[in-house]
């Protein structure tokens, strides 16, 4: 079993200035510029404890390459590609489209690397040089629409590489599984009228976008039944999780038989996330993964591969990322989560009525799966 790896320093250099944390920069507003909070510093940690550990080591590193436009546009629309691109060249750069999505001068092409290190990785699959594979990537992508980024994300990596696993990896019914705090709704919005890929979200009820990932969100025409939601209520933590995957992502995937798993593996559901309310740890991470190693051997050879969102807690998410890489790649390294001892009294909470409604709900749409 041979787990791919994929990093690149240009991820680190997607600037997204300075911007009191979520808005631009505005004195006269009272708004100070602060460091943008998607910014390197959490997933150079990633990497850099990735590496520490020794486990670089046993993962086979996959070099990125930059998406065609000709791939970016199985997704996006032109007029989006060429907006990414103009913000891109402008020296101070500008935004993708929500006021949230800095766009750095050059990030285009750094957005582009991303979109093809996850199609390398994809590739790297198909062709059983890998079974599963990490692409530790920035910018985001799970926000972004066909037509817009949004959320901190520029182009959706995960539809462009799913889309070039259709097209030319002979990888017909695709499942992408989003564990991110926030709603996958750019993900679930390029697929849903289209029965050849399932999106399954578990998210923080209302946190981002605040008006989308609710259960009734099923998808449409041909691709009704196919987009699964569980919004999860703030303080959600490893009961919670493990029952919606117990309850609604494996019997999903088992219903659906992928011959691809993708995984929006964003870590800021973690118990310290600034960017959320939910409670997991490293340990939960570590079970979720499990459960989807499992399921992927079960179901398509192996084939699970991820892609990095969100998280942003710097002295957190490491943790958290290794914990889910490790199980990813089967194995363990002298490194485990000093926070642990900290945590161990959080996910003490039993499941409350409102998570296991929000879990029972989804879960009676998974007959719709044909
Ligand atoms: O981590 C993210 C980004 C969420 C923020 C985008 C604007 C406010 C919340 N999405 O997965
Ligand atoms: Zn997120």
């Amino acid at each position: 079993m041979t787990t791919g790896y994929v990093f690149h320093p240009e991820y680190l250099w997607h600037d997204t200035g300075t911007s009191a944390g979520l808005l631009p920069a505005n004195p006269a507003a009272g708004i100070p510029p602060a460091a943008h909070i998607e910014n390197p510093e959490a997933k150079r940690r990633v990497h850099e404890l990735i590496h520490a550990s020794g486990l670089l080591g046993e993962l086979m590193i996959i070099e990125p390459r930059r998406a065609t436009v000709a791939e970016l546009l199985r997704v996006h629309t032109e007029a989006h590609v060429q907006h990414l691109k103009a913000q891109s060249d402008l020296r101070a750069g500008g935004d993708a489209g929500d006021g949230f999505s800095p766009v750095g001068h050059g990030s285009y092409d750094i957005a582009r690397l991303a979109a093809g290190g996850l199609i390398e990785l994809v590739t790297a699959a198909a062709h059983g040089d890998i079974t599963n594979g990490y692409a530790l990537v920035r910018p985001p992508g799970h926000h972004a629409t066909a037509e817009a980024g949004m959320g901190f994300c520029l182009f959706n990596s995960i539809a462009v590489a799913a889309r070039h696993a259709q097209a030319e990896l002979g990888l017909a019914r695709i499942a992408v599984v989003d564990f991110d705090a926030h709603h996958g709704n750019g993900t679930q919005a390029i697929f849903y009228d289209d029965p050849s890929v399932l999106t399954i979200s578990l998210h923080q009820a209302g946190c981002f976008p605040p008006d989308s990932g609710w259960t009734h969100e099923n998808g449409t025409g041909d691709g009704a039944g196919y987009a699964l939601n569980v919004p999860l209520p703030p303080g959600s933590g490893h009961p919670a999780y493990l029952s919606a995957m117990h309850q609604v992502v494996l019997p999903a995937l088992n219903r659906f038989a992928p011959d691809l798993i993708l995984l929006a593996a964003g870590f800021d559901a973690n118990v310290w996330d600034p960017l959320a309310r939910q409670m997991l740890t490293a340990a939960s991470y570590r079970e979720i993964t499990r459960l989807l190693v499992d399921a992927a051997d079960r179901l398509c050879h192996g084939r699970l591969v991820a892609a990095h969102e969100g998280g942003y807690n710097p002295w957190y998410v490491p943790y958290c990322a290794l914990a889910f890489l490790e199980e990813l790649a089967g194995t363990t390294t002298h490194v485990t989560d000093p926070l642990a001892a900290a945590v161990a009294g959080y996910a003490a909470e039993p499941l409350t009525p409102q998570q296991q409604a929000a879990v029972g709900e989804a879960a009676q749409l998974i007959s719709r799966l044909g």
